[in-house]
């Protein structure tokens, strides 16, 4: 595959609007009782939009957008260094904006950012298939095995998602699991040249607040299941449904697929209005289904059973009764949006597995290793349960909790490894600006209750190292949380750390 392309984050041959046909866009957008004024010259050509200083590329209308943390027209002055020919702000911060420089203000601009973009790159979605995977746990998973499916299939796919984008086999280096609006747009844009038929995408429950996928009318949406997460970011778990359930609706997508084996599942099967398939991997009555499951340490075998007597005897190469949800999700995804599921299912089976999810680290040791993304509950609940039949000896787990986020979820991520594992070492993983000891004890504080020898070894090198020193023949270690991570954040310093890189070594020096 190479290397990243770097270039692909925007198409080859970039848009071109002046500001004031930027500001007829959005008056048309905000309607009558929104003010959209122009300041300067409104013939200044733009040629690319971007919301953050750090990403201008020669020509961008700069998008200075205020945030949590600060005003982007704070950054104004970078921006213009870098190339950026004019500045749509609102009306805060079109004070911090020299007279001299071209600029559109409007009150909210992020709320027309989305449709902004797509207008700008002229709604490139709308030249693919578009696939938008939603739930707490499983989008990576199901958009990786659907692209890798369908590419191996001869499709040309796109993915887009927290281990990073790929277009027509090519990897292109993103951030978040949904990038904003400007970049995915760009994105699109860039798919659009490369012939992309279908482009699988992460959709979090992030993007849908701050209107990262505004501008795009998905295919189908999918809903994986719903679980305790992101309680910093949502008020509670209603608010956070709320968040998933808005895209399932008709103004960001054309049909729904939902997993009724899930409660949220099934409540938003009842609640969407759009035209509605189901799945199931758990027996109940579903347009899609999974049956006949048989679990493996390198993977699962199943029949898939579909509408019109569709019915294929299929593997997916992930261990685990959840990857056999993920990978009958990705099928009939892909079914509904036109694909052949046959040639998917067998485009799946014959692919390798998702990079940090349930990946097993084999230097030739006498025990099993597995590194997976486990950072929430029902993440760190369902890779213990697929590991413990697995497992001849003891199970052990190096786990920690990122700072900066929830923090009640980690007594009872801790709980549930103390309860599920047979050794449980409590470890860092990216503590960002909090108190590394104090997020441990945090996890810890729920271990208390459990049979499970505990310990507690911050540096997290060294907790791992400290695991697979106590494996022996049959055991399996968990190293969860980090998975494809390659850095580690403490006090806003990201230091290269990748668990699987780090369990090779710990090997080898053993
Ligand atoms: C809560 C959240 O999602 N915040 C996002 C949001 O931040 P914000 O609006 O508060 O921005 P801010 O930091 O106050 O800055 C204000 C403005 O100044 C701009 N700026 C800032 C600094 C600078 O040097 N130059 C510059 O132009 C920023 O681009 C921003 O527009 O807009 C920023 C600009 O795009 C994002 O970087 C930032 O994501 C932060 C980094 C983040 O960590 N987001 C995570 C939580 C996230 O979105 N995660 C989801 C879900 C993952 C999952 O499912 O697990 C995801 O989709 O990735
Ligand atoms: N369907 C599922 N049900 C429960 N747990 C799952 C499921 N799929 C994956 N997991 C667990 O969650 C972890 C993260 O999986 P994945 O990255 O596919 O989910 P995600 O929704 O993309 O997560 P994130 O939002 O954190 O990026 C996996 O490593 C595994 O431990
Ligand atoms: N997208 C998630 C990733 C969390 C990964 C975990 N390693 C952590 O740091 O908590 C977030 O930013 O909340």
């Amino acid at each position: 595959m190479g290397e990243p392309q770097t270039s692909w984050t925007r198409p080859s041959t970039a848009p071109r609007a002046s500001v004031g046909e930027v500001a007829q866009w959005l008056r048309r957008l905000a309607g009558p009782s929104t003010p959209v004024l122009v300041h300067g010259d409104g013939d200044v050509q733009v040629t690319g939009l971007t919301l953050s200083s750090s990403r201008v590329e020669g020509g961008d209308l700069f998008a200075a957008l205020p945030g949590m943390s600060s005003h982007g027209a704070r950054f104004v002055a970078d921006a213009l260094e870098a190339g950026a020919a004019a500045v749509l702000t609102d009306p805060e911060g079109a004070v911090l904006v020299p007279d001299t420089v071209p600029a559109i203000v409007v009150e909210g601009p992020r709320r027309f950012l989305g449709e902004l973009a797509a207008e700008l790159h002229d709604r490139p979605a709308t030249s693919m298939r578009m696939v938008a995977v939603t739930g707490t746990q499983g989008k990576t998973t199901v958009t990786q095995l659907a692209e890798g499916g369908v590419s191996r299939a001869g499709v040309r796919a796109a993915v887009i998602g927290t281990v990073g984008t790929r277009v027509a086999g090519h990897d292109v280096a993103t951030s978040l699991t949904t990038p904003e609006a400007p970049d995915l747009q760009a994105l699109f844009a860039r798919m659009r040249e490369e012939s992309v038929a279908v482009c699988a995408m992460e959709v979090s429950s992030h993007a849908l607040v701050l209107g990262r996928v505004d501008g795009v009318v998905f295919d189908v949406a999918t809903f994986l299941n719903l679980g305790r997460d992101h309680l910093d970011f949502h008020a509670d778990v209603e608010e956070y449904y709320g968040a998933k359930a808005s895209l399932f609706t008709p103004v960001r997508a054309r049909r729904a697929l939902v997993n009724v084996d899930d409660e949220h599942g099934r409540r938003l099967a009842q609640e969407t209005a759009l035209p509605l398939s189901t799945f199931s991997a758990e027996g109940a009555d579903a347009d899609w289904r999974a049956v006949e499951v048989v679990c493996g340490a390198d993977g699962s075998s199943f029949r898939i059973l579909g509408p019109d007597g569709f019915d294929l005897a299929t593997t997916v190469p992930l261990p685990g009764e959840f990857n056999v949800a993920n990978a009958l999700a990705a099928v009939a995804s892909c079914a509904l949006v036109g694909l052949d599921p046959r040639s998917a299912a067998e485009g799946i089976a014959r692919g390798t597995g998702v990079p940090g999810r349930l990946e097993r680290i084999d230097a030739g040791q006498d025990f099993t290793v597995v590194v997976d993304y486990a950072h929430k509950p029902d993440a760190v609940e369902a890779t213990l349960r697929t590991l413990r039949p697995l497992t001849s000896g003891r199970l052990l787990v190096v786990l920690g909790a990122g700072g900066d986020r929830d923090r009640g979820k980690r007594p009872v991520m801790g709980e549930i490894a103390a309860r599920l594992a047979d050794v449980v070492v409590v470890t860092d993983d990216n503590p960002r600006s909090e108190d590394p000891a104090a997020i441990r004890a945090e996890v810890l504080s729920g271990t208390t209750d459990a049979a499970a020898e505990v310990m507690e070894i911050g540096d997290r090198r060294a907790a791992i190292a400290a695991a697979l020193r106590l494996a022996g023949p049959g055991d399996v270690v968990l190293v969860a949380g980090k998975g494809h991570e390659t850095g580690q954040e403490v006090a806003g310093v990201v230091t290269p750390f990748d668990d699987r890189q780090v369990v090779r070594e710990e090997l080898a020096a053993r």
